[in-house]
């Protein structure tokens, strides 16, 4: 189990986190999200040893996860950071690069291994080609492949898709997931893309203002945001008052709307003016004023810009950010 206990650091006399308290179980995965600069990267180097904390401790089972003060050399073999930074060989061949840490002395285990983690970041066809003359998405998918050669129990991945265009994403990220779980190996992943931890993630930390404000499982987030900045960090949304757009609501509570889960209606709800349309392809997404409020939603179609429009919300809907 990776334990944290009230870790706090600052980078000089800034701070960035402030008694951060989590456990993560063997094997499970949890994605850190947040805005952008909140300490997300900071938390992960901590994690790895990478940085001197001031207060708390971190622990993986027994050992303690020191800093460069105590421990010159970071990174112990049950442990691997995936950053920015690739730390590639580039002037060898893929299959040397995944293959470096691996047993000379079982060679057919040696190409087994590396074969099969070469197929799950789809590199087998660039096996032979020099790193350096690799585009930066293949050289980050080799970068993957060389720390999973090295069977940490827990893998630190810092925006691991960054790099690597929506078409070779989702396969990536769907048989990376399934091969990390099916290895049973613990990871946190920061990343500032909900694709990445709706469908995968085990449960996901959000850091504010310092501290993490909630731990929950991504469902429980996503259908219950205690506030708009979780919210937002799913999507496009909104806060507004009930009974404005259930007339026979009689609470003047506001629950948060995601863009796409209004509709356009004839004459009762939210009385929205619209100020701009943007079309993005399956949707156009409207933005416009409901009193002083900025309002974001969806829509078919383009609105023409000063056209006013009703907007209403499902029952099941309210019901669920009711927590009904
Ligand atoms: N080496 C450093 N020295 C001083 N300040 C730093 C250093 N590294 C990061 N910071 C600052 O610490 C804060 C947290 O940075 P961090 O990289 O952890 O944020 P993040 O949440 O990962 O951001 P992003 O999502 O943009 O990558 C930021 O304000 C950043 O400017």
């Amino acid at each position: 189990m990776l334990q944290v206990d009230h870790v706090s650091f600052s980078y000089d006399d800034t701070p960035v986190l402030e008694n951060i308290n989590f456990r993560v179980k063997k094997g499970e995965h949890v994605s850190i999200i947040g805005e952008s600069g909140c300490g997300k990267s900071t938390l992960l180097k901590i994690i790895y040893g990478l940085l001197d904390i001031e207060v708390g401790e971190v622990y993986w089972d027994e050992t303690q996860i020191l800093g460069p003060l105590y421990n010159l050399v970071p990174g112990e073999s049950y442990i691997k950071y995936l950053s920015q930074d690739f730390d590639l060989m580039p002037y060898t061949t893929v299959f040397e690069n995944v293959s470096q840490y691996l047993s000379v002395f079982e060679p057919e285990e040696l190409n087994r291994r590396t074969q099969e983690l070469l197929q799950l970041i789809g590199m087998t066809e660039k096996a032979h080609a020099k790193v350096k003359h690799l585009s930066g998405g293949q050289q980050q998918r080799v970068a993957l492949a060389r720390v999973l050669a090295q069977q940490p129990e827990i893998l630190l991945l810092d925006e691991p898709f960054s790099n690597i265009d929506n078409f070779k994403k989702n396969t990536l990220r769907c048989d990376l997931f399934t091969f990390l779980k099916k290895e049973g190996i613990t990871v946190l992943t920061v990343t500032h893309d909900h694709n990445d931890i709706l469908p995968f993630a085990d449960r996901v930390f959000v850091l504010k203002d310092q501290q993490i404000i909630a731990k929950e499982t991504p469902k429980n987030l996503y259908e219950h945001p205690k506030d708009l900045y979780i919210a937002s960090l799913f999507g496009e949304a909104n806060k507004i008052p009930i009974n404005v757009v259930k007339s026979y609501a009689d609470t003047k509570r506001r629950i948060i709307v995601y863009a796409h889960e209004f509709r356009v209606s004839g004459k009762s709800g939210l009385e929205v003016t619209v100020n701009a349309s943007y079309y993005m392809g399956g949707h156009y997404m409207i933005r416009g004023t409901y009193e002083d409020q900025n309002i974001t939603f969806h829509h078919h179609r383009a609105l023409e810009i000063g056209k006013t429009v009703f907007l209403n919300v499902s029952i099941e809907t309210i019901n669920q950010r009711l927590n009904l």
